[in-house]
């Protein structure tokens, strides 16, 4: 990734403020009592919270707290053995991945999959898929109505490959590209979607600290710009404490702390799971505070 990377663009921006002015934001998302059972282990245990509509909420933990079977349980990967997961109105326990998606969640994958042989271009289209009335045989078959409505969908992809910065390349396979930029096409078709919360897993996760700084900003202006909620599953701190509006921390599967930042960051309970010490540590270390080091990425 190059440090040329402009300020995502406005068009999807306009689009996202007219929504907020007309009060039409993104519906909470809203986890209630959630218990993943595997075989005799509580991955989670009875675990609440809320993606408040707009926000960026992180979910934190030390490595095998529960994060990923979380993440697995609200975009219908695992089932819930007990409790609950509601977008709005919609009651999305037990549901399969795809209405999940239908209904506005969108993730994003830990481990990047994405074609050798597939252009940026089609595989940002894929995340139109869902959205085509005519759908992309008929834009085969050259019907004029499949071909209008694929010019449009073409039309959104590119304002949002712009939003990102991958414009310049649209036309590379996307599986070449470099990994923060690879990273980036995850993230662009997950929006492509047009989702109303997105799902991020550990998305800056082995990128270089410039590639970081850029995909901190551009998940910032995703809230900011965009007006989605963001769920954001993270083991940098640094984003996490910068980014993050709020913050669920879990331990052994359960919910042991929750709120700003700066709240986490100063419970001891929090501390103590994460340095596995009786608290006496120093929390910030842990949370990329003054002593953060090579993981402080400086986003804002
Ligand atoms: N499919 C599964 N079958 C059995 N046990 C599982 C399964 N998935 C997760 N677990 C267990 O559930 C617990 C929570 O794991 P999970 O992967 O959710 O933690 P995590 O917080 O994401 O950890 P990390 O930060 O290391 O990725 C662990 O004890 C893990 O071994």
């Amino acid at each position: 990734m190059t440090g040329t990377h402009s300020t995502p663009d406005a068009a999807p921006e306009a689009r996202a403020k007219t929504a907020r002015a007309a009060g039409s934001g993104p519906p909470p998302l809203t986890v209630s009592g959630l218990t993943v059972r595997f075989a005799g282990l509580t991955a989670l245990d009875k675990v609440s919270f809320t993606v408040e509509p707009g926000s960026i909420h992180a979910v934190i933990g030390p490595n095998g707290a529960g994060k990923s079977t979380c993440f697995n349980v609200l975009s219908g990967v695992y089932r819930a053995t007990e409790g609950s997961v509601r977008l709005g109105t919609h009651e999305l326990t037990r549901m399969a991945p795809e209405r999940i998606a239908a209904l506005g969640v969108a993730r994003t994958f830990q481990n990047l999959a994405l074609s050798e042989h597939s252009s940026v271009a089609d595989t940002l289209m894929v995340g139109r898929h869902r959205l085509t009335r005519t759908g992309f045989l008929g834009a085969g078959l050259r019907l004029p109505a499949a071909r209008r409505e694929e010019a449009r969908h073409r039309e959104r992809m590119r304002e949002i490959a712009a939003f990102l910065g991958l414009e310049k390349h649209l036309g590379f396979p996307a599986g070449v590209l470099p990994y923060g930029l690879q990273k980036l096409v995850e993230l662009g078709r997950a929006l492509c979607m047009e989702p109303e919360v997105l799902l991020l897993d550990e998305p800056i996760a082995g990128m270089t600290p410039e590639e970081r700084r850029h995909a901190a900003a551009v998940i910032s202006s995703v809230r900011e710009n965009l007006g989605i909620s963001v769920l954001l599953v993270e083991h940098d701190m640094g984003v996490v404490m910068r980014l993050a509006d709020s913050v669920t921390v879990l331990d052994f599967g359960r919910k042991i702390a929750e709120g700003t930042p700066e709240d986490v960051q100063n419970d001891p309970e929090v501390a103590r799971a994460y340095l596995g010490s009786d608290g006496d540590g120093d929390p910030a270390s842990s949370f990329g505070g003054p002593s953060a080091g090579p993981n402080d990425t400086g986003a804002a």
